[in-house]
């Protein structure tokens, strides 16, 4: 049996590079399955797979995260195309609107933070968010909800007898309890909302642990490091992308100091790759399995305990369900 793979923001980034290195290692053996919102993008990619495995099975599915209808009628879709799925990859996400404090970054350059610094961005970004048409937090939306929503929907092809299924987050090290708000989960009335979801996805992925490793749904979070990306093009937007290009030498030196500037996509898929390959119960759900690269250029996966507890992700699992409810109902959805 083929294993079916599906893969969320796969189209650009960290998720086309997981997908080119899933199909490198088993081109035969795989469904896979790119789950995007624009489809321009996601036919160039799949294009491009392709062209590196002809042989390849590779589908298109069409979901925006952000969306509640999108994600009800791509889970409906999925369920009518297959009648498993053996990894979730729940990887798309967004950081609108970033503002890069240079007196911040400076600041910390000259402090004993330096390393945090450029390892998780502390204290140096925040995001103007918005509200999408469901009347959600857009980031919110987009980088966990939508996600919890899908894995909702498709819990009949996820949870099977007789097998295991991952779901698989990218998460971040910017992921901050401080951030965080069980008050506020959406994060309406802070200027981190990038942080909170990823810390919200850290919690969600320890309580869908608690819910579901009974029916065999394993779930796991990763920390791809610092990659360069559209994601983080955006960070500094009056920057043309031939000046990243020029600081490349100096993001190899601070390679030397913190193995956390994995820089290529390829190199940041790596803890996504390796959960791949590794039993789902012998994985830790209180654990972030975080892509580094030595000065070096050597990849490599390293787990790294999370700053979570077991009764904030229950209450935020709850509000979830509830959020879940509230929503389906007024989007008369059942
Ligand atoms: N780059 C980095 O340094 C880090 C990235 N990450 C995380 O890695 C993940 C991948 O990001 P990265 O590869 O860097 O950036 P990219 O911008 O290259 O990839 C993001 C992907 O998410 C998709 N996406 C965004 N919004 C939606 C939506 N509403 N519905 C469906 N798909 C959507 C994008 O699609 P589209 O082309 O349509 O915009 C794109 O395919 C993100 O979750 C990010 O937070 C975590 C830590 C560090
Ligand atoms: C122009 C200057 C010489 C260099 C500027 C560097 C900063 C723009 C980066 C230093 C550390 C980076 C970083 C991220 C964004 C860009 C930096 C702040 C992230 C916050 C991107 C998203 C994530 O999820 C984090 C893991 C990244 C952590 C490091």
């Amino acid at each position: 049996m083929n294993k079916v793979v599906l893969v969320t923001g796969a189209n650009s980034g960290i998720g086309l590079a997981l997908c080119e290195r899933l199909l490198s290692q088993d081109t035969e053996g795989l469904q896979l399955c790119l789950a995007c919102r624009n489809m321009r993008r996601a036919q160039a990619a799949r294009s491009a797979l392709l062209t590196s495995h002809p042989t390849a099975q590779v589908a298109l599915l069409q979901m925006d995260t952000s969306s509640i209808s999108s994600v009800i009628s791509a889970a409906h879709e999925v369920k009518l195309r297959y009648n498993r799925l053996d990894y979730l990859y729940l990887n798309a996400g967004i950081m609108p609107n970033p503002q890069f404090d240079v007196k911040a970054f400076f600041r910390g350059l000259f402090s004993s933070n330096i390393i945090t610094m450029f390892a998780t961005g502390e204290g140096i970004l925040t995001q103007k968010d918005s509200v999408t048409s469901d009347g959600l937090q857009d980031v919110f939306a987009t980088n966990l909800f939508g996600h919890f929503l899908l894995i909702r929907e498709l819990e009949p092809v996820l949870c099977n007898a007789g097998r295991t299924s991952q779901l698989i987050w990218t998460s971040s090290s910017n992921a901050h309890r401080s951030a965080f708000n069980l008050e506020d989960m959406q994060h309406q009335r802070g200027t981190q909302p990038y942080s909170s979801s990823k810390y919200a996805s850290d919690l969600l992925s320890l309580a869908l642990n608690t819910h579901y490793n009974k029916q065999g749904l394993y779930s796991s979070v990763i920390c791809p490091g610092f990659v360069m990306t559209s994601l983080t093009y955006g960070i500094l937007p009056s920057f043309p992308a031939f000046l990243w290009t020029l600081l490349m030498p100096i993001f190899w030196l601070i390679r030397m100091f913190t193995n956390t500037f994995t820089l290529t996509p390829y190199n940041g898929a790596e803890a996504l790759f390796w959960l791949f390959k590794q039993k789902p119960e012998s994985l830790d759900p209180q654990v972030k399995y975080h892509s580094l690269t030595s000065g070096l250029g050597t990849n490599y996966t390293q787990p790294c305990k999370m700053d979570i507890d077991l009764e904030t992700s229950e209450v935020l699992y709850e509000k979830l369900l509830h959020l879940e409810k509230r929503k389906c109902i007024s989007c008369n959805i059942t």
